[in-house]
């Protein structure tokens, strides 16, 4: 008998791409005796719309494999893939034109351009990505809009409280229709309250088809992703998926 979906005209198997691909990434710090591993040998497959949450101790390599996965960072060994196109062998040019269409990121250090406004910080990526500078400040109004921030559209960074500089490096990260977000403690700076507001907007965008990586040391947090993975010397000591909240992440031992 012939099985239902090929029944009714739908392919057995559909090919998803996933949206990141690392395989066996290496990632060794200076030289000699003062070698340092940050990543040892990690894989880690996202496809659309899965989150994955990324938690260890300090200094086991969380932030690291950020930046390789946003191709900020170049791997010591192994293989990175964004939407299916392998960025190790593009030149810097390259990898940060796949980087602006593909990835948005949240740095620890919100990383805004001091001498612009929020919303020119957050227009920026769609201007230099072609889009025309009205059509990008409009978008960008609404991605502050949604994040609880658009009173500090034309206040500059150095006029923001860490909590207020948080919210515009997210909404530069959510802005436009960018199918990766990797945000590295982006609920760090922020009370409970917009903790979750952006924990709900990271959620329903990758409940639209964009993928995630969140970094974060807490299990509250990271109960909004499908998938944790837990660090610890540079290797994935573990990976759980999460779909009975932090109580599934809690005892395992980390610092
Ligand atoms: N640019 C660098 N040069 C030398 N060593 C580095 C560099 N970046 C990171 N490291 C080292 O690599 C290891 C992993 O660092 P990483 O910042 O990825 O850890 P982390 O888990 O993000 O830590 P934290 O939670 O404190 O942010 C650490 O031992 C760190 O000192």
């Amino acid at each position: 008998m012939m099985p239902a979906r090929a029944a009714a005209g739908v392919p057995e198997t559909t090919l998803v791409v996933p949206a990141l691909e690392l395989i066996d990434i290496t990632r060794t710090y200076g030289t000699a005796e003062n070698q340092v591993h940050a990543l040892r040998g990690v894989s880690l497959t996202v496809c659309p719309g899965e989150l994955v949450a990324v938690m260890g101790p300090s200094g086991s390599g969380k932030s690291t494999l950020l930046t390789i996965a946003g191709a900020l960072e170049i791997a010591s060994a192994g293989t990175v893939r964004i939407g299916g196109h392998s960025v190790g062998q593009l030149s810097a040019t390259e990898r940060a034109a796949v980087r602006r269409r593909n990835a948005g990121f949240v740095f620890q250090d919100y990383n805004l351009i001091p001498a612009l406004t929020a919303g020119e910080n957050v227009a920026l990526p769609l201007e230099l990505d072609g889009r025309r500078p009205r059509a990008a400040r409009r978008e960008a109004r609404r991605a502050l809009m949604e994040i609880d921030a658009v009173e500090l559209t034309d206040r500059f960074p150095d006029e923001m409280s860490g909590g207020q500089r948080q919210r515009v490096a997210i909404a530069r990260a959510l802005v436009g229709s960018r199918r990766l977000i990797l945000a590295d403690e982006p609920t760090g700076a922020l009370d409970s309250v917009t903790g979750e507001l952006v924990m709900r907007l990271l959620r329903s965008r990758i409940d639209a088809g964009a993928a995630g990586v969140l970094v974060t040391h807490d299990a509250r947090y990271a109960a909004w992703a499908d998938r944790t993975i837990f660090l610890r010397d540079g290797q994935v000591v573990q990976s759980a998926a999460t779909p009975g909240g932090p109580e599934t992440l809690l005892g395992v031992g980390l610092q």
